[in-house]
């Protein structure tokens, strides 16, 4: 019989007026992967750190009901008690050691000591670290992730995927970690490191760890947990065997009414005016570096910029925005841009929807209010109130405010008032806010990165169809750059698929899944693939261990571009290859 390990009884909890928890019960077997979803501000976030003891839980008044740990009432002061209890916890947001290494992380605060001859003088105090021995910790923790990375890399210079795995080691590190809550993990990672992610996780599992899987991607849930609970507005509104149900199924008590997917209508770019052209562009933005790209844009469309992780398309827009240096040529509306100044472009009518809404979207301390103004504030000199011809300006709050309210409602941001700072606010709910920061300014070009990434699939549809809606509403050419490629498909006119910081080829939206596979990983044609298959023989070369060499072209496609939920282990082919 399975054993007990976490048991949630009736707990609720509310920030102020809010209530965000009502009355939820869970229980978590011994090596059991529970998979927790919800739209963006369902509460699954405020749930595991009410388990966690996060000291906001605290402040904001604690939390009503009971939670048993192995049988007994927990009563955390601090995340200090949940980590000697055996919890141990992975949040959204990093909590990383930017100077340090990745072994300095992973054992923070539990470090290898060795005994040395001033110990003996001077006692405990004077200590020596055992370097050796921490490195060999932490080889063991990021080798039982099974990825390859080096512990010795100091976390500032690691590509994200890295911090992310860097902290879930820290959190294996520990002896005794009964029960791991990871919040959207995989949401920073490409397919195939969350695919490694994945493994790792049912491995941890096998071995009697619990794992708590939040994530807004339902293939996931559907490939490793055992139990999926849905949280709706607070409510858990299903607790359910996973292979009793669906991805459907879930997406349905997410939102609570019946939902299709591909709704997003599609439509030809007639116009053939050139608004952006790119010549030789180069950008070195790190980890996705542009190489001498040519690109045209046209006026009124909207396209599309896919490919694998690293190979370039996120720093297209950086570059265009002056973020990274950048050289080459940039045209907009027949007008060379200056380049490397980043206020320029937001002069001239082009905003960036950053992949990075931490870091350059949002001022986490403001307001949603006075995030959303904020560009429109800065460069158009809008919501401004004039006095006295001019001499004394003012901000014009009530119209700050007006227009939160009406995004607020356009984009159901989920908030208590415009007032709420942006940094209490939910990843995806952040993300609207970032989008409604862009619509206010109006621009004639809007490109956004990543606009998906971490929101749940109701949300998801929301912003793509806003997209739409504001393109063909007011004509404003859009560039939407991401890694799904379904998502691209399902709203652009043209898509561009950026291979080696160079555009591999450029195709319509209904065009085989296969050509595009083609172009993510420049593979020109048959030829090709066919000396892919020889290089790499036997039963099991071709995707690690997943297809034959011989097998059809379409699987081996599908399977490059992550569809069918499979990884492609396409770096590592590549490396093999002799492409890079
Ligand atoms: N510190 C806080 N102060 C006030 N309200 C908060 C705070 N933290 C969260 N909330 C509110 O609690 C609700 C639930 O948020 P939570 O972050 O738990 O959602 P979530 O399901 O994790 O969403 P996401 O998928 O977007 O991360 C939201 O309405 C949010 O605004």
């Amino acid at each position: 019989m399975s054993e007990l390990l976490l048991k949630i009884e009736n707990l609720s909890k509310s920030f102020g007026e809010n209530c965000v928890l009502k009355d939820i019960n869970i229980s978590i077997n011994k090596g059991e992967i529970i998979g927790l979803v919800g739209e963006n501000g369902a509460g699954k976030s405020t749930l595991m750190k009410t388990i966690f003891g996060m000291p906001v839980i605290r402040e904001t008044g604690g939390y009503g009901g009971s939670i048993k740990f192995e049988g007994k009432e927990i009563d955390f002061k601090s995340p200090f008690d949940a980590l000697e209890a055996g919890i141990g916890m992975v949040h959204q947001e990093f909590s990383l050691i930017p100077g340090f290494e990745a072994t300095e992380n992973i054992v923070l605060n539990r470090e290898s000591t060795k005994n040395s001859f001033l110990e003996i003088l001077f006692g405990d105090r004077i200590k020596q670290l055992d370097s050796l021995e921490m490195e060999a910790r932490a080889g063991i923790a990021v080798g039982h992730l099974g990825v390859k990375m080096d512990p010795k890399t100091i976390i500032k210079e690691m590509p994200v995927a890295h911090k992310q795995f860097t902290e879930i080691a820290r959190e294996i590190e520990r002896e005794n970690t009964k029960l791991l809550v990871l919040d959207e993990p995989t949401a920073v990672l490409t397919e195939s490191e969350a695919e490694i992610l994945l493994q790792t996780m049912k491995r941890l599992a096998n071995e009697g760890i619990s794992i708590v899987f939040i994530t807004h991607r339902l293939n996931e849930i559907m490939e490793i947990s055992d139990k999926v609970v849905v949280l709706r507005d607070g409510v858990l509104i299903k607790e359910i065997e996973t292979k009793k149900t669906s991805s459907h199924e879930i997406t349905e008590w997410m939102i609570g009414r019946s939902f299709s997917e591909s709704e997003t209508v599609k439509k030809a770019a007639q116009n053939k005016e050139v608004l952006l052209e790119l010549d030789k562009l180069w950008v070195d933005m790190p980890g996705e570096t542009v190489k001498k790209l040519d690109l045209k844009v046209y006026k009124g469309e909207i396209l599309g910029i896919g490919g694998m992780a690293g190979q370039g398309k996120l720093g297209i827009a950086n570059g265009v925005m002056g973020l990274y240096t950048t050289g080459g040529e940039i045209t907009f509306r027949g007008e060379k841009l200056k380049l490397n100044q980043p206020k320029l472009p937001l002069e001239k009518g082009i905003f960036l929807v950053s992949e990075d809404r931490k870091g350059v979207g949002l001022l986490l301390d403001g307001t949603i209010e006075d995030n959303i103004a904020y560009s429109a504030i800065q460069i158009k000199d809008e919501f401004i109130k004039r006095y006295l011809g001019g001499l004394v300006e003012w901000v014009d709050e009530k119209n700050v405010e007006k227009n939160a309210l009406e995004y607020i409602k356009k984009l159901e941001i989920r908030c208590m008032s415009s007032k709420q700072t942006a940094g209490e606010l939910s990843g995806g709910n952040q993300q609207k806010v970032c989008l409604a920061k862009a619509f206010t300014m109006k621009p004639e070009l809007l490109m956004v990165s990543e606009p998906t990434r971490g929101i749940d699939v109701g949300a998801k549809k929301l912003v793509l169809e806003t997209l739409r809606e504001y393109n063909e509403k007011y004509g404003t050419t859009i560039i939407i750059t991401s890694s799904e490629l379904e998502e691209l498909r399902g709203i652009s006119d043209r898509i561009a698929i950026i291979t080696e910081g160079k555009v591999a080829g450029i195709l319509p939206p209904e065009a085989d899944i296969i050509k595009f596979g083609e172009l993510m990983v420049g593979i020109g044609g048959d030829s090709e693939l066919k000396e892919l298959r020889e290089i790499r023989e036997g039963v099991a070369a071709i995707t690690a261990g997943i297809l034959p060499p011989e097998a059809d072209k379409i699987k081996i496609g599908e399977l490059m571009i992550g569809i069918e939920g499979t990884d492609s282990e396409l770096e590592e082919l590549r490396g093999t290859d002799g492409k890079n």
